[in-house]
C-alpha cells in the first residue's frame, strides 16, 4: 500500500519529489522511463526552444553588419539536443531516488486500485498526470516521414527545402518560425482565416507581417481534406478540390487529452478527465494534473498543479490556482508573443469594461537593432485601474511578461504599477510606458 501513486512522468514528477521529501511512500508509474520529464522535456518545451534558439542565430547571422552567414548543422543540433535530454533524465532519475519507479501503463481500474504490468497496486491518493497526444485530423496518413508532427521536427537530421504546415496554433506559428529563420521555405495553411484570433488585433497583424517578412506563404480559408505520401512528394487535397505537391507536411492542429488511465466509472471524462477547483476528480482522493484534464497544455500549468495537489495530500491547504493568471506565449522570431490575464479578445467577448493603453515599439531606438520594430505592448485595467492582463509581441516576450503576472498575482493597480522604474535601453521601459499612459 502506498500513500501515493502518481502515474505519468510528465511533471508529475514534481510532486512526487515533494511527497517522497516530505516522507509519503511514493510510486511513480511512468510508460517509458527514458520519456521521465514527459512531453515537455523530451518533444516539447526543451527540444523545441532549443531548435528556435539556434535558427534565431541563424536569422541573426543574415545580416550586413556580421560577414558570411550560418546554416543549421541538423545532424549535430540533434546529437547535441539528444545528449541534453539523456543527460537531463539522469539528473531527473537520481532526483526520484525516494521514489519507486515503475515502469509500465497504469490505470486507474477501481478506487485507490491502479493496474500496472498486471499487477494491482494500492495508494491513499492517486494523481494523473497523462498527459495529451497529437490530434490528426480524418483524411491525413500521418506516418513521421514526411507527414510529420512536432515529434517528427525535433528527429530531422536534415531540413527540407520546403514544408508545408498545417495549424496555426503554438506549434504551427512557432515551427513556421523555426524552418523559415533556418532558411526553409514555408507554407502555413490556416483552415479558417486570422491569426491568433484572442489577441489585440495590432498584435494579429505584427504576427502576420513578420511571419510574411521572413517569407512565410500563408494560405487561409484552406482547410485539407485528404494528405497523402505519394513518390512526387506530399500530396495535399483542399476542401475546394484543388491541390498541391510538397516535401512536408507538419501537422499541428492541436492535441488531445490521454484519458484512459481514468478507467473505473467513478471518475468522469469530459474532454479530459473532469476536476475541480482543486484538481480532484469525481473520485474524492483521484486527481488529475496537466494536460489530462484538459484546462491547460502549458508546463508550467502542469507543474503547479502536480505542486498544488501535493501540498493539498500533505495536508497544508494550498490556495486555490488562479489559472487565469497563467503567463502563455508563442516563440515567434524574432519577436515572441506572450499574454496574462486577459486579452483584448477575451475582454471583448466577456464585456468586460476596461481600459487600454498601447506603446510601440518603434519609438524606442533599442528596436532597430533588435528586429522589433513592429512590436508592440498592451496593457488593460479596469475601471478602477486595478491591472487585468497584458499582451507583448517583443523580443523574449515570455520573459518580459512576467512583471505583469506578478502584478496580477500581486492585485496591483496602475498606481502602483507607475511607480516601477525599469532599466534603460531595454524593452521592459516600454511597459512601464503603457502603465504610465493610463
Ligand atoms: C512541440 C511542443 C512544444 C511545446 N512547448 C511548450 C513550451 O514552450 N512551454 C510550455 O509551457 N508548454 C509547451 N508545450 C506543452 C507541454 O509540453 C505540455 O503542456 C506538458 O508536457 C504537459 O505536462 P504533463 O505532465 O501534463 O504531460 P506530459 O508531459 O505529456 O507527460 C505525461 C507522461 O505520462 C506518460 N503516460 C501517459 N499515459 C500513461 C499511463 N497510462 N501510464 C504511465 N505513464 C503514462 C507519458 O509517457 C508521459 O511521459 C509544448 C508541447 C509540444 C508538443
Ligand atoms: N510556447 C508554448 O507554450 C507552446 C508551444 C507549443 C505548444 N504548446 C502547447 O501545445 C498544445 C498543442 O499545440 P498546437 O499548436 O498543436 O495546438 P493549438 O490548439 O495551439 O492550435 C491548433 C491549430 O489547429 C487548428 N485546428 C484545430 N482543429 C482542427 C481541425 N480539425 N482541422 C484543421 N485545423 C484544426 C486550430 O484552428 C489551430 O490553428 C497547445 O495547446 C499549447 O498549449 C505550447
Amino acid at each position: 500500500m502506498y500513500d501515493i501513486i502518481y502515474i505519468g512522468g510528465g511533471l508529475n514528477y514534481a510532486g512526487a519529489i515533494v511527497a517522497a521529501k516530505n516522507g509519503k511512500k511514493v510510486a511513480l508509474i511512468e510508460k517509458d522511463m527514458n520519456q521521465l520529464g514527459g512531453v515537455c522535456l523530451h518533444k516539447g518545451c526543451i527540444p523545441s526552444k532549443m531548435f528556435l534558439h539556434y535558427s534565431n542565430v541563424v536569422y541573426e547571422s543574415k545580416n550586413e553588419i556580421l560577414k558570411g552567414s550560418l546554416q543549421l548543422d541538423m545532424n549535430t543540433l540533434f546529437e547535441k539536443k539528444d545528449a541534453l535530454l539523456k543527460s537531463v533524465t539522469k539528473v531527473l532519475q537520481k532526483q526520484c531516488s525516494h521514489i519507486e519507479l515503475i515502469e509500465g501503463e497504469g490505470k486507474v481500474v477501481a478506487p485507490h486500485k491502479v493496474n500496472v504490468n498486471g499487477e494491482t497496486l494500492e495508494a491513499e491518493y492517486i494523481v494523473m498526470g497523462t498527459g495529451s497526444h497529437h490530434f490528426v485530423p480524418d483524411g491525413i496518413e500521418l506516418n513521421e516521414k514526411d507527414i510529420i508532427s512536432s515529434d517528427g521536427v525535433l528527429n530531422l537530421k536534415e531540413l527540407p527545402k520546403k514544408v508545408a504546415i498545417y495549424g496555426v496554433g503554438a506549434i504551427g506559428l512557432e515551427m513556421a518560425s523555426f524552418f523559415a529563420t533556418a532558411g526553409v521555405e514555408v507554407t502555413l495553411i490556416n483552415r479558417k482565416e486570422g491569426l491568433l484570433p484572442k489577441a489585440h488585433a495590432s498584435i494579429s497583424l505584427a504576427v502576420r507581417t513578420q511571419l510574411e517578412k521572413l517569407g512565410v506563404i500563408l494560405l487561409e480559408n484552406h482547410p485539407i481534406i485528404k494528405a497523402k505520401s505519394t513518390q512526387k512528394g506530399v500530396h495535399i487535397t483542399f476542401e475546394d478540390g484543388k491541390s498541391i505537391y510538397m516535401p512536408m507536411l507538419l501537422v499541428a492542429t492541436g492535441r488531445k487529452p490521454n484519458v484512459d488511465v481514468a478507467a473505473c466509472e467513478d471518475i468522469v471524462v469530459e474532454r479530459g478527465i473532469k476536476t475541480d477547483a482543486f484538481f480532484e476528480t469525481t473520485l474524492a482522493q483521484h486527481y488529475a494534473i496537466g494536460d489530462c484534464n484538459g484546462k491547460l497544455q502549458l508546463a508550467h500549468a502542469a507543474r503547479a498543479q502536480a505542486l498544488n495537489v501535493t501540498q493539498q495530500i500533505l495536508g497544508n491547504d494550498p490556495r486555490a490556482l488562479n489559472l487565469e493568471h497563467v503567463v502563455k506565449f508563442i516563440h515567434t522570431l524574432p519577436m515572441s508573443y506572450a499574454e496574462v490575464g486577459k486579452t483584448k479578445g477575451q475582454l471583448e467577448k466577456e464585456g468586460i469594461a476596461c481600459k487600454e493603453s498601447l506603446v510601440t515599439l518603434n519609438q524606442f531606438t533599442y528596436s532597430v537593432y533588435n528586429h522589433a520594430g513592429k512590436g508592440l505592448m498592451v496593457s488593460y485595467v479596469d475601471e478602477e485601474g486595478f491591472i487585468l492582463g497584458a499582451e507583448i509581441l517583443a523580443p523574449n516576450a515570455e520573459e518580459l511578461i512576467a512583471m505583469v503576472a506578478m502584478s496580477l498575482a500581486g492585485e496591483m493597480d496602475k498606481e502602483q504599477a507607475k511607480r516601477t522604474i525599469l532599466a534603460h535601453p531595454t524593452f521592459s521601459e516600454a511597459l512601464e510606458r503603457t502603465f504610465y499612459k493610463l
